[in-house]
C-alpha cells in the first residue's frame, strides 16, 4: 500500500505512480467519515495525543488529521513490495557538511490511522500562513545560545552515527510491531492493487463495502473511469459521445467529490493531463509532510536533529537538495514548544517555501528586500543565508502580520533586518538599489489546498483579476526598486504559493512585456517543472521554461511557482510609458510572439508622466535646474537612467519651456 504523503519524501519524485493517487479516500469513507476521524484525538492506533502549539490552538486541519504507522512501518512497506520508496538519484545541490543520510532509512510509513502526534499544531501550515506569536524570545547574545552555534565542518560520518546511536532504541522497539503490519500491509496493497485494475471486481470484494456511501463511491468510480477513457479516447470512448461530454461529467463528479466549486475545478483541471489532474486532486486530499527548517544563525541540523530525536522525535533530512530541512514523521513533543524552538533553533516551515529563498540566493553583505515578508519564514531563511550581516528590509502591508513578522525575527536571532510596513506598491518611492528582492507575493493559495480546503470554493473569478493585476503591479515595484547595476545581484525573485497561469507565467509575462531591462534566467533549484510556454492557446516566452512549477502529487510539496529574473539595466522611460498599452511593439525583446494578455491598468506609482506633472508648471528660471535635478535624481533612486533616450513626442519640461519661449 502506498505510504500516507505526510510519510514521504519530499522533493525529486519518484516516477508518477497511479496506486498513488488512485485510491486517496478510503474505500468505505464518507466525506462525513474523513471530517468526523479528523475530529478525534483517540483511535486505536494513536500513539500520542494531539499536542497543543505555542498557543495553545488546535487549529490547524493537517494538524488535526491523524497520519498512521510509524516509521517501522515503512520499512516493512519497502520490503513487502520489493520496492524501494527512495531509489530516484537525487543530484547534490549543496554541500553534505550535515549529511544525515544514515537517518534516512529509519523512518517508516503507515497505511492506516496513526496519531501524527503533532496533531492541531497551527505551525502545520506552510510559513505562508504561519502567524505565530511567540512573545519568550531568546536574545542570540544570551551565552547559552551562543554555546548552540555549531561548527560547520563538523564531520559528517560522526554526526550520522551519534543519530543512528539516538534512534536504535526507538528502533528496535519498532522492529515488533514491524511485523505484525507486515501481513497486513500485503493484504492491503493486492487490494489496492486490485482497485486500480479492475473496478468492478475490486468492490465485490472490499470488506469495507458496507461502510460505502454508494453515490461517493459509484462517483469515484466514474472518475476514475471517465479519466482513463480521455486517456485514450478515440479507443475507449462510445459511440456518439463527445470529448467535452465526458469532460462535463468529469468536472461535475470532481466538484461532487472532491467538493470544488465548478469554476475552480475546471480552472486546475486544464492544468495538467487527464491522469495527472486526479492525482492533483487527490492529493488535494492529503497533508503535506511536516518540515522543521534549521535556523543555522542559531545551531547546526544535526545538532538539531539529536536533540529532537532525545526528545522523542522522528524525523530525517527533507532531502538532499536542502541541508537545512527536517521532515518530522512523529513526535512526543509539541514542536512549537520545544526549548529548540523557543530558543529560535528551527522554524516550522514548508518545504515549498525553502525554494524562492534558494532561488534568490542572497550572498552575505548584501542589501536585501523582502517585499511581501509576514510572518516571516523567508526573510529569516535570507538572514540566515547571508550569516546576519548586509541588510534585509522586510515589509509587510499588513500591520498585524508584521507583528508576527517581528516575532520570528527576534525568536530566530535575526539582526540584520528592518521591518517596514508599506504597501510594496510604494516601494520604489520608499528606497531602492537593493542587490536582491524577494516578491512572494499575496495569492489564491491554490497550491497549498490540503492546508486550506475553503480555497475549493471561496475563489471567484473576480479573485483571478484581481490578483494577478496587484501580483503585476508588485513585481513591476520590485523591478523598479533593483539596482541593475549591482556588483553581486540585480535579482529578483517571484514566487506564489498557487499554480494557475494567470498568477504566475501571465505576470511574469506581463513583466517581460513591459520591462524590457529584465530577462528570466535559471533559479538554480534541482527539482521542479518548467514553465508553460504555451497555455490554451496563448504563448509565452520561450525563456519561461526557465520558470519552475511544484506540485504536490508530484513532489509532495505544496503547490508552488518560483522565477528569477535579472535587471540587466535601467528602467528606460519608453517603457514606463508603454505600460498600460495592450500590446508591445515588436522591438520589445522579451515579448511573447503571439500577443498575450496585457494588463491595460498602469501602475500609479511609476507613471513617469505624473513625475513630470508633478514638477511642471514651473516658469521662473532659477528653479527649472533644480527641478530638473530633482527629477533626475528621483528617476535614478527607481533605477531609471534620466538620460535614456525618451519616447517619441514626450519632451522634457525644460524643453517645453524653452519651446514656449520662442
Ligand atoms: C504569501 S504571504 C508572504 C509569506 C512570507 N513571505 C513568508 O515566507 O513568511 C503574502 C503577504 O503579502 C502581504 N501583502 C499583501 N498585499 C501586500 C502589499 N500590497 N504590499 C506588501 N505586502 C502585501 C500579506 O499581508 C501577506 O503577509
Amino acid at each position: 500500500m502506498a505510504p500516507s504523503r505526510r510519510m514521504q519524501k519530499q522533493g525529486i519524485p519518484e516516477p508518477l505512480d497511479e496506486s498513488i493517487f488512485v485510491k486517496k479516500r478510503k474505500i468505505g469513507q464518507s466525506e462525513e467519515d474523513i471530517k468526523s476521524k479528523k475530529q478525534k484525538t483517540g483511535g486505536k492506533s494513536a500513539v500520542v495525543p494531539a499536542a497543543k502549539n505555542v498557543n495553545g490552538k488546535a487549529k490547524n486541519s493537517a494538524g488535526q488529521r491523524k497520519t498512521s504507522g510509524t516509521f517501522s512501518e515503512k520499512s516493512v512497506t519497502k520490503k513487502t513490495t520489493g520496492k524501494k520508496a527512495k531509489t530516484i538519484p537525487q543530484p547534490a545541490v549543496e554541500d553534505d557538511e550535515d549529511d544525515l543520510s544514515a537517518l534516512e532509512d529509519v523512518n517508516g510509513s503507515d497505511d492506516g490511522e496513526v496519531s501524527d502526534g503533532v496533531g492541531g499544531l497551527d505551525f502545520l501550515a506552510s510559513s505562508d500562513d504561519e502567524v505565530l506569536e511567540d512573545d519568550e524570545f531568546i536574545d542570540s547574545d544570551d551565552p547559552d545560545v551562543q554555546k548552540a552555534m555549531w561548527s560547520e565542518d563538523e564531520d559528517a560520518s560522526d554526526a550520522e552515527e551519534m543519530l543512528n546511536a539516538a534512534n536504535i532504541e526507538g528502533l528496535s522497539g519498532r522492529l515488533d510491531a514491524e511485523a505484525a503490519q507486515q501481513e497486513e500491509d500485503a493484504q492491503a496493497e493486492l487490494e489496492d492493487a486490485a482497485l486500480q485494475t479492475n473496478i468492478a471486481a475490486d468492490i465485490s470484494k472490499d470488506p469495507n463495502q458496507s461502510l460505502i456511501a454508494p453515490d461517493l463511491q459509484m462517483v469515484r468510480n466514474r472518475i476514475t473511469e471517465t479519466t482513463r477513457v480521455l486517456t485514450s479516447f478515440s479507443s475507449l470512448a462510445e459511440d456518439g459521445k463527445s470529448r467535452a461530454d465526458y469532460i462535463n461529467q468529469l468536472l461535475d463528479d470532481i466538484c461532487t467529490y472532491y467538493g470544488y466549486s465548478r469554476f475552480l475545478a475546471d480552472k486546475l483541471w486544464h492544468l495538467f493531463p487527464p491522469q495527472e489532474a486526479l492525482a492533483f486532486f487527490d492529493a488535494n486530499e492529503t497533508p503535506r509532510p511536516l518540515v522543521i527548517r534549521t535556523n543555522t544563525l542559531r545551531t547546526h541540523r544535526r545538532e538539531l536533529a539529536h536533540s529532537l530525536i532525545n526528545r522523542g522525535v522522528t524525523l530525517e533530512p527533507v532531502g538532499k537538495w536542502s541541508k537545512v530541512g527536517l521532515q518530522v514523521f512523529e513526535s512526543q513533543v509539541p514542536l512549537g514548544a520545544t526549548p529548540e524552538y523557543l530558543a529560535g533553533h528551527y522554524i516550522l516551515q514548508a518545504a515549498s517555501s525553502f525554494l524562492p529563498v534558494m532561488a534568490l540566493a542572497p550572498q552575505e553583505g548584501e542589501r536585501c528586500l523582502d517585499m511581501a515578508a509576514a510572518p516571516g519564514g523567508k526573510t529569516t531563511h535570507m538572514a540566515a543565508l547571508m550569516k546576519n550581516t548586509g541588510c534585509i528590509f522586510a515589509n509587510d502591508s499588513n500591520k498585524d502580520r508584521a507583528k508576527a513578522l517581528i516575532g520570528n525575527i527576534h525568536r530566530l536571532g535575526v539582526k540584520n533586518t528592518i521591518v517596514t510596513n508599506y504597501s510594496a506598491l510604494e516601494y520604489p518611492r520608499v528606497m531602492g538599489g537593493f542587490d536582491r528582492i524577494l516578491l512572494d507575493a499575496p495569492c489564491s493559495g491554490t497550491g497549498v489546498i490540503a492546508k486550506d480546503a475553503s480555497v475549493k470554493t471561496n475563489k471567484t473569478e473576480a479573485d483571478f483579476l484581481r490578483l494577478p493585476h496587484l501580483q503585476k503591479q508588485l513585481l513591476l515595484a520590485a523591478v523598479d526598486s533593483v539596482d541593475h547595476a549591482s556588483k553581486s545581484g540585480g535579482y529578483i525573485v517571484y514566487s506564489t504559493c498557487s499554480v494557475t497561469v494567470e498568477e504566475n507565467e501571465q505576470v511574469v509575462q506581463y513583466v517581460l512585456n513591459t520591462r524590457p531591462n529584465v530577462k528570466l534566467v535559471e533559479t538554480g533549484l534541482v527539482f521542479g517543472k518548467e514553465g508553460f510556454t504555451s497555455y490554451m492557446g496563448k504563448k509565452f516566452h520561450p525563456s519561461m521554461k526557465q520558470t519552475r512549477r511544484y506540485y504536490p502529487h508530484a513532489y509532495n510539496v505544496d503547490g508552488f511557482f518560483v522565477a528569477k529574473f535579472k535587471k540587466t539595466g535601467p528602467t528606460p522611460l519608453n517603457s514606463v510609458k508603454a505600460q498600460g498599452q495592450s500590446k508591445q511593439s515588436n522591438n520589445n525583446s522579451n515579448g511573447a510572439s503571439e500577443s498575450t494578455v496585457v494588463d491595460k491598468t498602469p501602475i500609479a506609482t511609476n507613471d513617469a508622466s505624473k513625475e513630470e506633472d508633478d514638477f511642471g508648471g514651473f516658469d521662473d528660471k532659477e528653479d527649472q535646474s533644480y527641478i530638473e535635478k530633482a527629477r533626475d535624481k528621483q528617476l535614478k533612486r527607481k533605477g531609471i537612467n534620466p538620460k535614456a533616450k525618451k519616447p517619441p513626442g514626450v519632451k522634457t519640461k525644460q524643453k517645453d519651456a524653452k519651446s514656449s519661449k520662442k
